[in-house]
């Protein structure tokens, strides 16, 4: 199997931010979205940040956020990446590289085969692309629900023009069949990763990247 980067998201304490970069993780998540079990203020996740090796991208995970708490959630702490986890248009992907000068992930909800089109349409603005299932319309949370969708939609399509991870309802039982199934070379998980929600476990996640090599 090729390196498959992973990106552990939600952390929530030092302990689970230590186990999970001692575990390989290369991509750490923070969740500034006030409705998740795994949110943290911008001055929680500076603190967190504090125990983040040098070599592991620190990524702010935002629903629709205003420039009001981007930019509060920017000042707080020096983070490597945006991740655009709401509705944001493509203009708005646009204005928020400009305007913080990160890298921004957006991430696309997919269910079926028509959702793809926008892989090709965030492709244009995106530095990268995060493919999740997409939400049930009753969710209270656009993401982070443990759901997966069908990974056949991704069979054959391994190469986009952005890189891309894989995301939605990866544990440590189903990631690797995931990874053959799609080809994705980057993978992200919150809940399957924990012991409850927003409780990150360290042999999960150790089994999570275990099973993903
Ligand atoms: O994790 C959350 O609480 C969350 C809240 C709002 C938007 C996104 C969220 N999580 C992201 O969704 C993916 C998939 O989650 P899961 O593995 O299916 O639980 C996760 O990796 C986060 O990037």
């Amino acid at each position: 199997m090729p390196d498959v980067s992973v990106k552990i998201c939600g952390l929530t304490a030092p302990d689970h931010v230590r186990a999970a970069t001692d575990a390989g993780a290369r991509y750490l998540g923070f969740n500034f979205f006030p409705k998740s079990p795994r949110y943290v203020t911008p001055q929680q996740a500076a603190e967190l940040m504090a125990h983040v090796p040098v070599g592991v991208a620190k990524v702010a995970l935002v629903v629709n956020a205003s420039d009001d708490l981007l930019d509060s959630i920017t000042q707080a702490a020096p983070f490597d990446m945006l991740q655009l986890h709401g509705s944001e248009p493509v203009d708005r992907v646009r204005d928020v590289k400009e305007r913080y000068g990160l890298p921004v992930m957006k991430v696309i909800g997919v269910a079926d085969t028509e959702d793809l089109a926008a892989i090709d349409t965030y492709s244009e603005v995106a530095d990268q692309l995060l493919i999740d299932a997409k939400a049930p319309k009753t969710a209270v949370l656009p993401g982070g629900n443990g759901l997966a969708f069908d990974w056949r939609l991704l069979a054959g399509r391994k190469y986009w023009r952005k890189p891309w991870m894989l995301a939605g309802g990866l544990n440590p039982k189903n990631v690797a069949e995931a990874i053959r199934m799609t080809g994705a070379q980057q993978v992200d998980v919150a809940s399957g990763v924990e012991s409850a929600p927003g409780v990150k476990d360290a042999a999960l996640m150790r089994a999570f990247i275990d099973a993903v090599r």
